[in-house]
């Protein structure tokens, strides 16, 4: 169920803050949680619900191919503000056959769904949105091979391949190079508690990027009764066994606040954000120590966060954003002294590649925005109206809203690209800068 955006222009003059903002905000829940509880539900001894989880291009895709694989969700009411809560039947024993899956250009879909294809049986066809054909995949497709599973994928390492599943998987020691996603980790770990003899799972490669996901991954796991050993560094170790049937309530996505709150930064005054976590695995929670490097004043307190603009915005350097980058870029993009981004190279294999997304469309408006080999420097300049290209990315299109909140006369090509995590991003989006519009 997504929010309709119903007369949101493809071309969005961005709102300009012509006085300090004074908001407070409540974001839909996780992404990442969503998606990992809705895969843990489909391989469950029975019912499961999910509250308040997302409901977005991303979770709709999951539902969408868990259902094709032959689990049922439903939609029921719940307390959350942004949509119903969802029971899951797991998936049937077996699924012979043959279906499609649709991925759009959610990597939790493309990467998380083949193994558990593999365990339903009959033959899976995966595709997705023109740029999910060149996002990173082989990892997946070749540890599924090495598991004994049948993938054709036209000897293209990436979408679009066919998964064909005998419906149980043995399972053992897995070497695999992560280095690219911390996804193909995660995909492997949540399918693993259903294989024959569990899994133990070796990385070998250059570093896993954003390991906190992964982190996320093993506790998401263990909440649901699964023994997970992740006590070496690049090993995982996952005990076969039955994965119980859970009732959890998704916390807000971390991440999707991170915009709202650095409007706080880049406008001055004050974003109050709802319900953040007195603990999480979310990579969102690194708000609370990034911003305050960036200029601004953080405090959480009754599971609400504050942060509030000093007035100047300074430059930092910031290792391992993962999917905050985006918008980090756009804070520093705005800064009266450089920055350094390090620790995301694999931001080339997002949505679209970020780091020449970020670059170009920084520079457009006239910043001074460089690659490196493994992310980005950015020097204070001047910035001038123009228009925002989001390449299908919503974390490229929220970048955009915020600069365009300092810089007057910001235009963002398909802010509806939000869709992806957040369709009520352009409303909320408002009403966080109606107290500061001209
Ligand atoms: O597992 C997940 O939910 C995610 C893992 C990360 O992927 P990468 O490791 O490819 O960065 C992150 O960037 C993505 O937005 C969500
Ligand atoms: C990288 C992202 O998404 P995905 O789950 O499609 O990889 C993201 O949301 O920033």
């Amino acid at each position: 169920m997504s929010a309709p955006n119903a007369g949101v222009p493809a071309h969005w003059p961005a709102p300009f803050a012509a006085s300090p903002v004074d908001a407070t905000v409540s974001v839909p829940g996780s992404k990442s949680l969503t998606n990992r509880y809705l895969v843990l539900a489909a391989l469950a001894e029975g019912r499961s619900r999910l509250r308040a989880p997302l409901h977005s291009r991303d979770s709709e895709l999951m539902v969408s191919a868990l259902r094709s694989l032959g689990a049922t969700v439903t939609e029921i009411a719940g307390d959350g503000a942004f949509g119903p809560d969802l029971l899951i039947d797991p998936l049937p024993p077996a699924a012979p056959g043959t279906r499609r899956v649709d991925c759009g250009l959610a990597g939790t879909v493309m990467r998380f769904v083949p193994p558990l294809a593999a365990l339903a049986g009959g033959t899976t066809a995966f595709d997705g949105d023109p740029h999910a054909r060149t996002r990173p995949m082989s990892a997946v497709i070749d540890a599924l091979r090495a598991l004994g599973v049948q993938v054709d994928d036209g000897g293209t390492g990436a979408l679009p391949f066919t998964v064909t599943g005998s419906g149980h998987i043995a399972g053992g020691r897995l070497e695999i190079d992560a280095g690219a996603s911390s996804q193909f980790v995660s995909a492997l770990l949540l399918a693993a508690p259903r294989f024959d003899d569990g899994l133990h799972l070796v990385h070998r490669g250059s570093t896993v990027p954003s390991p906190d996901h992964i982190a996320m991954t093993v506790a998401v796991l263990r909440g649901v009764g699964v023994d997970v050993d992740d006590s070496v560094p690049n090993e995982w170790r996952v005990a076969p066994g039955p994965v119980a049937a859970f009732d959890a309530t998704v916390e807000p996505d971390l991440s999707n606040a991170g915009p709202f709150l650095a409007a706080a930064l880049v406008a001055g005054g004050t974003v109050r954000m709802t319900g953040w976590p007195a603990s999480t695995t979310q990579v969102g929670d690194k708000w609370r120590t990034i911003l305050p490097a960036l200029g601004a004043r953080v405090e959480l307190a009754d599971g609400t966060l504050t942060v509030t603009g000093t007035g100047s915005i300074r430059g930092a350097d910031l290792a391992d954003t993962s999917e905050l980058a985006p918008t980090v870029a756009a804070v520093c993009a705005l800064a009266a002294s450089p920055s350094t981004l390090t620790g995301i190279a694999h931001l080339r294999g997002h949505e679209t590649d970020r780091l020449a997304a970020l670059v170009t469309e920084i520079n457009r408006l006239g910043g001074d925005a460089e690659e490196t080999a493994d992310g980005l420097v950015i020097r204070p300049a001047p910035l001038h109206a123009g228009t925002w290209e989001t390449y299908a990315d919503h974390r490229m299109a929220t970048a955009g809203a915020l600069i365009g909140l300092a810089v007057p006369g910001v235009v963002v090509r398909d802010i509806e690209t939000t869709a992806k995590t957040l369709p009520q991003f352009p409303e909320l989006w408002r009403q966080l800068t109606r107290t500061a519009e001209a």
